[in-house]
């Protein structure tokens, strides 16, 4: 119960009061491009060096602690695709509960869809922890989804579990509804999920971000250390200043950031391999008619898609079929 409490007291505090109603914590960036990725870390890690060195925006790097003040904002292109990579101030421990720019900076890490924890390979390992419980202080979980529960506020209800919750009970449940007030909804649990992930569903406002930690500066350790890094989950090593293996962070951003490109073809023309249109996995035609004009969508006949990864032919589809990257597309309008 007292996790419950924690959890909304933690919420409210966290929710915008002013009468605006904008919620004006983040900064005042607009979103561009395909996708936007924020570099989140302690000062002096190499977040601005690493800007410069991936994008055409240069943002000032020095040797000492916050050199970057604001947002700065580059495109990252990746085979066509634009990538809006975030440089960020360095935050400090405290920056989700304190006031100005750390909030501001973690408030700006919800709107990613991509997080760059950036970190000091020469520095300790804490780092790496310090830094999570900042962003999971504002609601932000990092590579993980959203719990299987499905929660609806009814006029009568009750709990359904379809697994056996091993992690939590049914009375906590129940306790923790109670103490938010909800007597009449529906819960349906399919997950075995443990007391705070409820409480991440009751509070509705979670974020599931997935992130890279992406260490700097292996130029300056050894080489068994890299080797330990570089073979741990969801991480990548990086010297920005010696240009080391930058090209293989983007191809992992993208391959995080879970999207696929697809590219159009006019009839007699070849491919536009420039100009893909960028979606989200699962994306169908109409996702991609839609990412080009609503009017391809009504005046839909059909399309001619061809996957490069598995089969060479061009096939008819509607639109409902689910595209793949690299996909190469033609839509035939009335
Ligand atoms: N040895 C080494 N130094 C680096 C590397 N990348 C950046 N630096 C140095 O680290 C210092 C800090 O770099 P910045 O890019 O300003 O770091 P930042 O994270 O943007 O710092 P703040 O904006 O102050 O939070 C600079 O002196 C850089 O030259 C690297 O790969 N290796
Ligand atoms: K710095
Ligand atoms: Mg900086």
């Amino acid at each position: 119960m007292l996790k419950a409490k924690l959890a909304r007291y933690r919420a409210q505090l966290l929710e915008p009061t002013s009468k605006s109603g904008s919620s004006g914590t983040g900064f005042d960036v607009q979103k561009a491009g395909d996708a936007r990725v924020a570099l989140i870390g302690f000062p002096s890690v190499g977040k601005s060096t690493l800007l410069s060195k991936c994008t055409n925006t240069v943002s000032e790097a020095a040797a000492y602690e916050f050199t970057t003040l604001t947002a700065i904002p580059g495109v990252v292109e990746y085979q066509g695709a634009r990538i809006q990579l975030l440089d960020l101030p360095g935050i400090v421990e405290g920056a989700s509960q304190g006031r100005g720019r750390g909030r501001q900076v973690v408030a700006t890490a919800k709107t990613a869809d991509l997080i760059l924890v950036m970190l000091d390979a020469t520095k300790s390992e804490e780092q790496r922890r310090l830094l999570e419980i900042e962003l999971d202080a504002v609601g932000i979980r990092l590579n993980k989804r959203k719990p299987d529960v499905v929660f609806k506020r009814r006029t009568t209800g009750g709990l359904t579990t379809t697994v056996k919750l091993t992690k939590t009970n049914e009375k906590t449940i129940r306790t923790i509804l109670a103490s938010y007030k909800l007597h009449n909804c529906d819960v349906m649990i399919r997950e075995d999920i443990t007391t705070d992930e409820f409480i991440d569903v009751l509070i509705g406002t979670r974020k599931y971000i997935p992130c890279l930690y992406v260490y700097n500066k292996i130029d300056a350790i050894s080489l068994e250390m890299v080797d330990k890094l570089a073979r741990s989950e969801n991480t990548v090593v990086i010297s920005c200043e010696m240009s080391l293996n930058l090209d293989y962070l983007v191809e992992r951003v993208w391959e995080s950031l879970g999207l696929v490109k697809v590219y159009t073809k006019k009839r007699g023309e070849r491919p536009d391999l420039s100009d893909p249109v960028c979606l989200r996995k699962g994306a169908t035609i109409e996702d991609v008619c839609l990412g080009i004009h609503k009017s391809l969508a009504t005046n839909f006949r059909y399309a001619l898609g061809r996957s490069s990864k598995f089969s060479p032919h061009a096939q008819k589809v509607s639109l409902n079929h689910q595209v793949q990257d690299e996909d190469v597309v033609s839509i035939f309008t009335k």
